[in-house]
């Protein structure tokens, strides 16, 4: 028996593999440094971080029948996340993701490498659409192909589904749904490359959000940075909340942990603003730890984080 409240993400899992540089980076040179291997993905690490905030927290997600797949899938469980309906595929390589980062903790480069998210087909998706129709939210990543993305904003009826568009590159597949999708996370350069308006200064997001809000979007979470989030309803509620001040040890991982903060807020009767606060709290936790995922994460913790955090700006 499933439990009556239960949230499904439905994304890549990758084994991350990042290079920090203890001085500046010289290329085209070695430079002397950490390498670290952590469990990745964009929806893998929503559903690890859904599962630390305590919510019953299900990933669908494809990997490969190889080390790298078993070891993803039994790290994930072990932080609380039901991995049973995941996808191993025979023969398949296990997605990775190789980045750089210089000694302020900042990504220069990645690459990534990750056709097996071709695997999460509609066909394998529709074996699990009672399931997925009983959530009380979805998360899907825009590592998904534009056929699964379809599947999933065509069948999720009148659940919220919540969209993490995880690159400029990747996003524009969600263009044509906008209408579908409950709440819209991009950052600066995903929500320019989806609107076609320029995102230069501050007073740029309000013909931004009219836009996805002209196109039907409910929410709109607009991530910028060191700058803090625009978040935008349909409805009318607007405006900005402020960055949190955090010591910054590295940036992977910050925007996941905040889209699994505004999930978990979904039907906890908060309202967008404190929904937004709350996530900047996820995403400050995930900017202070050396890891993506950051294993203090709880509700609890980032109650009080929220609550003693002196803000940026
Ligand atoms: N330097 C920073 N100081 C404080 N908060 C930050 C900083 N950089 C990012 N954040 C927080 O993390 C969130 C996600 O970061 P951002 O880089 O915009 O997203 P993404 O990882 O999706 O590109 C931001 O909305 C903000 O709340
Ligand atoms: O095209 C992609 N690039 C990167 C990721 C994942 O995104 C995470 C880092 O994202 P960010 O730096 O935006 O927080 C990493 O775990 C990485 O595996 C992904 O799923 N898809």
């Amino acid at each position: 028996m499933l439990e009556e409240n239960y949230i499904v993400t439905i994304g890549s899992a990758n084994m991350d593999v990042a290079g920090y540089s203890h001085g500046q980076l010289n290329y085209a040179d070695s430079n002397p440094g950490k390498i670290k291997f952590t469990p990745g993905g964009v929806g893998r690490n929503i559903a690890h971080n859904i599962a630390l905030l305590g919510k019953s927290s299900w990933l669908l997600t494809a990997v490969g029948d190889d080390f790298y797949g078993q070891s993803l899938l039994m790290q994930t469980a072990s932080a609380g996340v039901q991995v049973d309906k995941c996808l191993t595929v025979p023969d398949g390589s296990t997605s990775s993701y190789l980045s750089l980062l210089d000694n302020t903790g900042e990504m220069l480069v990645a690459i990534n490498d990750m056709a097996i998210s071709e695997s999460i087909t509609p066909g394998f998706l529709a074996q699990h659409a009672e399931f997925i129709r009983r959530a009380s939210v979805v998360v899907v990543d825009c590592n998904l192909s534009a056929m699964a993305l379809a599947w999933v904003m065509e069948n999720c009826g009148d659940i919220p589904v919540f969209v993490d568009p995880v690159s400029a590159w990747k996003c524009s597949k969600i263009r044509d749904w906008l209408g579908r999708i409950h709440t819209l996370k991009p950052n600066r350069i995903e929500a320019e490359t989806l609107s076609g308006i320029a995102l230069v200064s501050r007073d740029d997001v309000v013909p931004v959000a009219a836009w996805f809000h002209q196109q039907g979007l409910k929410r709109l979470v607009l991530s910028m940075g060191g700058d803090g989030v625009y978040f935008s309803d349909i409805n009318g509620e607007q405006g900005w909340s402020a960055p949190l001040k955090t010591q910054v040890m590295n940036v992977t991982g910050a925007g996941d942990a905040m889209m699994a903060g505004l999930a978990v807020c979904w039907g906890d009767a908060l309202s967008l603003q404190e929904s937004v606060r709350f996530a900047q709290g996820c995403a400050s936790m995930a900017l202070s730890s050396e890891y993506t995922n950051n294993p203090e994460l709880s509700f609890a913790n980032v109650l009080t984080l929220v609550e003693k955090a002196e803000c940026l700006n």
